[in-house]
């Protein structure tokens, strides 16, 4: 059997096809941005058809820079950015408009309105979820509430719902399913059943005949289409959600272990085991994976919204830095930020705050202070919120951190990494292979087909690359940390429902 095995990760601003070896070593790699829709404030689509297009062009991509043909895979796996919702034509194929993405805030109305009927702590008890508008199950109700058409056809078995891994499948293979942990981000699966919820359904308005199928992470699904871009029949074998791909492409098996990926946005996992753990600390629970017939592993999870956006914003909205590595050397020539905190709340604060309310600010601003003060401030924000789950995580888990594992785009900025174990006061760690969610997905679907024995193999695999160690006493991380929460401070209560 060939011990290739291919990786569609579908994120939010791109999706890349990567090609891994047995040892998890990467053999070719194509990846495309996509639209970003920005129809107005608040609001943040991609067009799905779109979003396909661009992976039938990485697979091809990717295969012909490993040097490969499909016939050399033994399976496939998907990964995706998580909760961003299409609901489509199944005689056509067509959606019925835009994806709403994760980071979309139109439906904070339609969550309140469940929270004021007194629903919040059945979601939060059945779900593990804090009522959120970034969660599937709000966008799926305001698309049936809102698209012309969408709920008769739902209700007629025509229009079917599915998270980006749902799509990118039922377009690879023409089967309608997820994975536990995509579910697991609708406020429509019950956490301890693993399968749809009817009351929720109720409190939410779904037909249940458009849901997809809920299976395991890690199975054969199905085979790709011999018309689709492989060109020939490949198993897919492995689904799971970007940030559960990364828990199992940095090993992270045991209860205990945890990562934190640095994209977009930042998302600190924690893997529980098989217990449930029930955040008081603003925490998701969230089912971490599911390898085959074994029992769910479930996971607590703080789900930042703005980090590495907000270098783009820098790049993009400010014009600041010409890409996203200059924030590292401008905010490097300077020592410090100039007595400047910025925070991002561009979607409101999430994990731990979940404030809708929130919105950004720059504070401390002196006339003394320049871009690199602000580019400066922007890297610690990302460590600041990142340090504000990590201690959510230990009063809720009471978790010792002897060592941080990172992974994702802002890894490659050193000085942000340094930050990072300044502000914990704990090592950060960068493993060799950085890309670790199209490994997880990698590996998911390797596992089900053989191509690895166990998740031993997978944890053999996992070498460091890189390695900050933190150069700061107790009292220079309190006060920082002092001054960080005073910011955060100022950006609550801004917006007015
Ligand atoms: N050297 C860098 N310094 C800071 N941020 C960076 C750097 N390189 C990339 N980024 C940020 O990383 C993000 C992309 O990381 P990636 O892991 O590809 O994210 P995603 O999967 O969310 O698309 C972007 O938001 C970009 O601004
Ligand atoms: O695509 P990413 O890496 O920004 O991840 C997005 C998350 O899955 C949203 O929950």
């Amino acid at each position: 059997m060939s011990e290739y095995v291919g990786a569609i990760d579908q994120g939010t601003t791109s999706t890349r096809f990567m090609v891994f070896d047995h040892a998890g070593a990467e053999v070719g790699r194509h990846q495309l941005e996509h639209e970003q829709i920005l129809p107005q404030a608040g609001w943040v689509e991609h067009d799905a058809a779109e979003v396909w297009a661009r992976t039938q062009d990485v697979v091809r991509g990717g295969l012909e820079a490993a040097g490969i043909t499909a016939a050399d895979l033994a399976a496939v796996g998907i990964t995706n950015q998580r909760e961003t919702t299409v609901v489509w034509d199944r005689r056509t194929g067509e959606p019925y408009g835009n994806a709403i993405v994760w980071q979309d805030t139109r439906t904070d109305g339609i969550v309140k309105q469940l929270e004021r009927d007194g629903h919040g702590d059945l979601i939060r008890q059945r779900t593990g979820l804090p009522p959120a508008a970034y969660f599937a199950g709000g966008k799926l109700k305001w698309i049936l509430d809102n698209v012309d058409g969408v709920r008769a056809d739902a209700e007629a078995g025509h229009a079917l719902f599915g998270t980006m891994d749902t799509w990118v499948i039922w377009n690879l293979t023409g089967e309608h399913l997820t994975d536990v942990t995509n579910a697991s981000r609708t406020m429509l699966m019950d956490l301890e059943t693993l399968d749809w919820d009817d009351e929720l359904l109720g409190l939410f308005g779904v037909p249940r005949q458009m849901l997809p199928e809920i299976r395991s992470s890690s199975e054969v699904y199905g085979n790709t289409r011999a018309d689709g871009p492989f060109g020939a029949e490949v198993p897919v074998a492995g689904d799971l959600g970007d940030q559960h791909a990364a828990l199992v492409g940095q090993a992270c098996f045991d209860a205990g272990g945890l990562k934190n990926t640095y994209g977009t946005g930042n998302f600190l996992v924690l893997n529980t085991g098989t217990e449930i753990v029930r955040s008081q600390n603003g925490l998701i629970t969230t089912v971490a994976y599911r390898l085959g017939d074994q029992p769910a592993a479930y996971a607590l999870e703080g789900s930042i919204a703005v980090t590495g956006s907000a270098i783009q914003w820098l790049r993009d909205q400010l014009g600041i830095i010409d890409d996203a590595a200059e924030s590292e050397t401008l905010a490097a020539s300077v020592d410090d930020t100039g007595g400047v905190a910025f925070v991002p709340a561009f979607s409101g604060l999430f994990a731990p705050y979940w404030r809708s309310d929130a919105r950004g600010a720059i504070v401390g601003l002196s006339r003394f202070n320049t871009k690199a003060h602000l580019a400066r401030a922007a890297l610690e924000a990302i460590c600041h919120q990142s340090a504000d789950v990590v201690e959510a995580m230990v009063a809720d888990a009471g978790l010792t951190l002897p060592e941080l594992k990172v992974d994702g785009g802002v890894t490659l900025n050193s000085l942000c990494m340094q930050i990072q174990a300044d502000v914990l006061g704990v090592p950060v760690v960068r493993p060799q292979v950085a890309e670790t969610t199209a490994l997880g997905a990698a590996y998911a679907a390797g596992l089900a087909v053989g191509v690895w024995s166990g998740t031993d193999e997978l944890v053999e695999n996992w070498a460091e690359g890189a390695r900050w160690e933190p150069a700061t006493d107790a009292e220079q991380r309190k006060t920082a940390r002092a001054q960080w929460a005073k910011a955060v401070e100022r950006t609550l209560d801004w917006v007015s429902e």
